[in-house]
């Protein structure tokens, strides 16, 4: 369900300003520099495993199906079969053939729809509390298995729901941490991308119970492909009319096997066709359905993050997982979205240079209209519809405040001959300015739109994918091509563009590539939407193999460990309390419960704790250190054991500032425990 520029012949930016897939090795560094560059030595080790999650569909040469074409046409079929000239005879048997299917089919259609209505729609996933449920109601929840097999409800950190428009989609059950891995899908269905006989071969060598979870997802309905040049109409008629040629002729099914199932293997395509997602593995592409991963939605504010742990064993099968990790925090009830415009990672090379997420609104929805046949009605795109903070324009009244592209205002736009309004759809106008009240008259708002059409042009005849890999140092440090890009940004802004444009945000993004002590931080290097800065950073560590693994959460864990040995043994020299003050291996290991601090003892302690907040403020920002104050206030009101006040502080929600404080954390621990204050 996701799409990289691996797949893409070109790709566009905003005003075809790209990017495309810049060469080199450092090529697919995220915009997320600071993460991405620290874990730069993380992904060339990972560089090996890097694999791209895409969209299948995405263009003719990006689709399992046309994939399959293409090796169709290359050649790839069974020897003797391709290119066999049928005589009369093989044609009418061919039409006798479809009859019989035309027939067969309306009648299974039939039989569908009476079992439907007497059983309700819940065909194929389990709902919960079915009982008085219409289906489709909001509160309904389905449970399809893992890999066939049905997790219990309090493993499932999300529920489904019906949407609002965009069909089923699935919501948080409780509060996700940016940064934390809350849930791993094994697919139902792995196969190389472009063995199209292996993916239906797979799909029906399933067990009968999982067969029904891939068929119970959903696809557009038969003649609708859902895409612009859909792939699979292309390869077997819209409504799969050639299908029985593509099986017997190029694939080489028997008859038989094609009476049998070709209703089914026609459902499948078109499910594949809607909800499978395609990894890029060393081996070649790997096409996955996961039942639960197919359910979410796509926001172009994603909160969730996918990548892959996918291997091809020597069997010829499939094993590993699709990660997801949350991309920010997410609250209990919150629906979780990913990302279906592009592809962020950034290990192996294949970030776009310029992230879809970042075109302005009607540039984004027309290429999700394009890739994947719906108009995006995410959150983000329903507000900025009106105005859209992508095309945002320092006032050309005050300059102080902000106007944004907007439809031309109705007075405006130039009248037809009976008076009436004719103005043309696209006429474009600029908002009010919060700051001055004023808005620009139609004569002001298009000499705004016409610097910001030149300037933008400027930017992208000039700065080209191989302009600014050549900015970079052999070692990809961005060196002088940051002051180009501040040069650029400074351009921008002399030709009134504000803050949030697409274009400065841009340019943010590509300053960001370079490692963390290049990446440009003073104002106005602050451009990005807080909730999308999230996601290009949660991206880029993932790719860059940063996240807390289970290994690297064991590795902190240690390491905390070791840190809370050393301050103890360190504290035990202070004291002169030699080896009897040694901490117990009990103590070391955390076994040894630490003893409930008396009020009075408290007071001791909180001096100390203060000062080592107040020491690591920074680090731990305003919401780090309002979070810690609360924690410490509630133990002021109801000393009790250290312990749980260190959990309550461990339970911290940025994991980075959890990692980070690990070890004052268990410094606190041991101070709690010795009740001694101070750091
Ligand atoms: C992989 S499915 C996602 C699950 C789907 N909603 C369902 O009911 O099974 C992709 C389809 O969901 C819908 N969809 C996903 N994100 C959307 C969005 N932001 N706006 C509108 N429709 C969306 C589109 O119909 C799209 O073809």
């Amino acid at each position: 369900m996701f799409r990289t520029m691996l797949a893409q012949p070109s790709a566009s930016g905003p005003d075809g300003l790209s990017a495309g897939r810049p060469g080199g090795t450092d090529a697919g560094r995220p915009p997320a520099g600071a993460a991405a560059a620290a874990g730069r030595a993380a992904a060339a080790g990972r560089r090996a495993r890097a694999r791209r999650p895409r969209a299948p569909g995405s263009g003719a040469a990006g689709t399992p199906l046309a994939a399959a074409a293409a090796a169709v046409a290359g050649g790839a079929c069974p020897p003797g079969r391709r290119g066999r000239r049928r005589g009369a005879a093989a044609l009418r048997a061919r039409d006798r053939r479809r009859e019989r299917w035309a027939t067969e089919k309306a009648e299974k259609q039939a039989a569908r729809d009476r079992r439907r209505a007497r059983a309700g729609a819940a065909v194929t996933l389990e709902r919960d509390g079915a009982e008085g449920e219409a289906a489709g109601d909001a509160s309904s929840e389905w449970r399809p298995a893992v890999a066939g097999r049905r997790p219990k409800d309090s493993q499932l950190p999300f529920g489904s729901f019906k949407t609002e428009g965009q069909g089923m989609g699935l919501r948080a059950r409780r509060p996700l941490q940016k940064g934390e891995v809350f849930f791993q899908e094994r697919p139902l269905l792995a196969a190389a991308e472009g063995d199209l006989n292996a993916l239906i071969r797979t799909f029906l060598g399933l067990g009968s119970r999982q067969k029904a979870l891939v068929l119970g997802l959903g696809c557009p309905p038969e003649g609708q492909t859902g895409r612009r040049g859909a792939p699979m109409a292309a390869l077997v008629g819209a409504r799969g009319e050639r299908l029985e040629e593509l099986l017997i002729d190029e694939l080489g099914w028997r008859e038989e096997e094609v009476d049998t199932h070709r209703d089914e293997v026609w459902h499948f395509l078109r499910v594949v066709e809607a909800n499978s997602t395609v990894w890029a593995a060393d081996q070649g592409q790997i096409l996955t359905i996961g039942p639960f991963t197919s359910r979410v939605n796509h926001s172009c504010e994603p909160n969730v993050y996918l990548f892959d742990t996918l291997e091809e064993k020597p069997d010829g099968k499939y094993a590993g997982n699709i990660v997801w990790v949350a991309a920010t925090a997410v609250q209990e009830g919150e629906e979780l979205y990913i990302n279906y415009a592009d592809d962020m990672g950034g290990g192996g090379g294949s970030v776009p240079l310029m992230p879809s997420l970042l075109m302005p609104v009607g540039k984004r929805r027309r290429k999700l209209q394009t890739d994947w046949g719906f108009t995006c009605s995410c959150p983000r795109c329903v507000e900025s519809l009106e105005t859209d903070p992508a095309r945002c324009f320092q006032c050309p009244e005050c300059a102080e405040g902000r106007v944004m592209a907007c439809r031309a205002a109705p007075e405006d736009a130039p009248a037809g001959d009976d008076g009436a309004a004719t103005r043309p759809a696209a006429a474009e106008g600029l908002s009010q300015c919060r700051a001055c009240g004023s808005r620009p008259s139609a004569q002001v708002a298009a000499l705004v739109l016409q610097e910001e059409r030149k300037a933008v042009m400027g930017l992208r005849t000039t700065l080209t994918p191989a302009a600014f890999m050549g900015y970079k140092s052999g070692r990809g440090h961005l060196g002088r091509g940051r002051d180009r890009l501040e040069g650029w940004a400074q351009k921008l802004w002399g030709a009134g563009l504000g803050e949030t444009h697409w274009a400065m945000q841009w340019l943010e993004c590509l300053a960001g590539w370079g490692p963390p002590k290049s990446k440009l931080s003073r104002p106005p290097w602050r451009l990005l939407p807080p909730r999308l800065h999230d996601y290009f950073e949660t991206a880029g560590r993932a790719e860059a193999g940063a996240l807390p693994s289970e290994d690297e959460l064991a590795r902190a864990a240690r390491a905390a460990e070791q840190l809370r040995a050393e301050a103890e043994a360190e504290l035990s020299r202070a004291e002169g309390g030699g080896a009897e003050a040694e901490p117990s291996p009990a103590e070391v290991e955390g076994g040894a419960p630490l003893p409930a601090l008396e009020p009075g003892e408290l007071k001791k302690v909180l001096p100390g704790l203060l000062a080592l907040f107040r020491t690591h403020k920074d680090a731990l920002g305003e919401e780090g250190v309002s979070y810690l104050g609360e924690q410490l206030k509630a133990f002021a009101r109801a000393p009790g054991s250290p312990e749980e006040f260190v959990r309550g502080l461990r339970e911290f929600p940025s994991p980075e500032a959890r990692r980070e404080f690990s070890a004052l954390l268990d410094r606190i621990a041991y101070m709690s425990s010795k009740k001694v204050p101070g750091g």
